[in-house]
């Protein structure tokens, strides 16, 4: 008789431009030929009466996702869900966001880490009002919507030079220093233990004489993201070259990386790192994104597809494990 191996099968709940990117026949036949299977789920179904799922990918909003989620995870409890809902929420705020990068302890030898100073404003008054936001953030600084939740509002963010520009900002918003890094960011995209670090173009500097300007704020949207064509059209004056910033050490970006899995409870994330150039090995973590643009990673199906067989293998002898033990205990009595 022919031995049947174990197949998995995988919900995935995202919405329509997050599938098109993510789930590639690249992935899904990789995925296939290591016994995973990736389904969709239909959000406008009950969860409850879809699967059963070994393993949820999930990355939608709303309170109705959230208590089909609890349903299915209470009435599943095998089911893997990736990654919980608790865990993703702290991210939805700039401030919660950011205060596990504090936690973390990480021995380096020259090179340190941080978060730009920031502080959040609720109230019109105190915003234009600088004297009443107490010690540290100084201009220039980036005004940040206080909310992360993946909306086009919440990637609304204007670069602030003097009190001129604070006119146009809508509290609650988390104003942050911007610090001059020499138009490069690193991304660093995580899968469970795995680590990747990627440079991309980032808003240049400010000058001393841009600070002085009369233009008060400047606004834009996922820098990182702008085509070649929108970056030159001369709002975001001419940008370095990519090719010659230097990496940040990878020992380092990989402990910073595996603090914040284990700080933040996710398996699934990219943060965003900027260089400090006044201090040069500074390194700063100004976002945390849960479930990327993960098809921007290199190899991003043999990575994603590994991550899903070691969770499913180790769920499955964990399952194996606690059966013996149970038997074992059963007979014992
Ligand atoms: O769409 P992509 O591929 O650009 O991915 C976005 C990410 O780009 P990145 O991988 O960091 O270059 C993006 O990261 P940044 O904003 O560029 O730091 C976010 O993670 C975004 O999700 P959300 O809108 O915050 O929920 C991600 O958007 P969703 O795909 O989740 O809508
Ligand atoms: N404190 C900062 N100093 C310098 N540049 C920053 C800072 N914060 C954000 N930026 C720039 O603004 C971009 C968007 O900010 P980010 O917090 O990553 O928002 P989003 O969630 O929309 O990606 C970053 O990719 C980077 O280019
Ligand atoms: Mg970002
Ligand atoms: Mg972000």
């Amino acid at each position: 008789m022919a031995e049947t191996t174990r197949r998995f099968g995988v919900g995935y709940a995202l919405a329509p431009k997050k599938q098109q990117s993510f789930i590639q026949d690249s992935l899904v036949n990789l995925a296939s030929e290591r016994g995973i299977d990736l389904v969709r789920i239909d959000a406008d179904k009950p969860l409850v009466e879809q699967g059963p799922f070994d393993c949820v990918l999930h990355k939608l909003c709303g309170e109705d996702w959230k208590n089909q989620l609890e349903e299915y995870s209470a009435k599943n409890p095998s089911t893997l869900v990736i990654d919980s809902l608790e865990a993703i929420e702290k991210l939805h705020n700039r401030i919660s966001m950011l205060e596990v990068v504090n936690e973390l302890e990480i021995e380096a030898e020259t090179e340190s880490f941080g978060i730009p100073k920031q502080i959040v404003i609720y109230e019109s008054e105190k915003l234009l009002d600088p004297s009443s936001w107490g010690e540290g953030v100084e201009f220039p600084v980036i005004a940040k919507p206080l909310v992360a939740d993946g909306s086009a509002k919440s990637h609304k963010m204007s670069l602030v030079f003097n009190r001129e520009g604070l006119k146009k900002l809508k509290p609650p918003i988390v104003l942050q220093e911007f610090v001059n890094h020499g138009g490069v960011i690193f991304k660093v995209y995580v899968v469970g233990d795995h680590v990747t670090c990627v440079k991309r173009k980032s808003l240049p500097d400010v000058s001393e004489e841009r600070l002085r300007s009369l233009e008060g704020s400047l606004s834009f949207s996922q820098v990182s993201n702008l085509s070649t064509h929108e970056r030159d059209d001369g709002k975001y004056y001419k940008l370095m070259d990519l090719e010659e910033a230097e990496m940040p050490p990878e020992s380092f970006i990989t402990d910073i990386a595996r603090g914040l899995r284990r700080a933040t409870k996710l398996h699934l994330f990219n943060f965003d790192v900027i260089r400090d150039t006044r201090i040069g090995n500074r390194y700063l973590v100004i976002d945390i994104n849960y479930f990327p643009g993960y098809a921007k990673m290199p190899s991003y199906e043999t990575v994603l597809t590994d991550f899903l067989w070691d969770v499913l293998n180790k769920k499955e002898t964990d399952c194996v494990i606690f059966r013996s033990l149970v038997v074992r205990n059963k007979q014992g009595s």
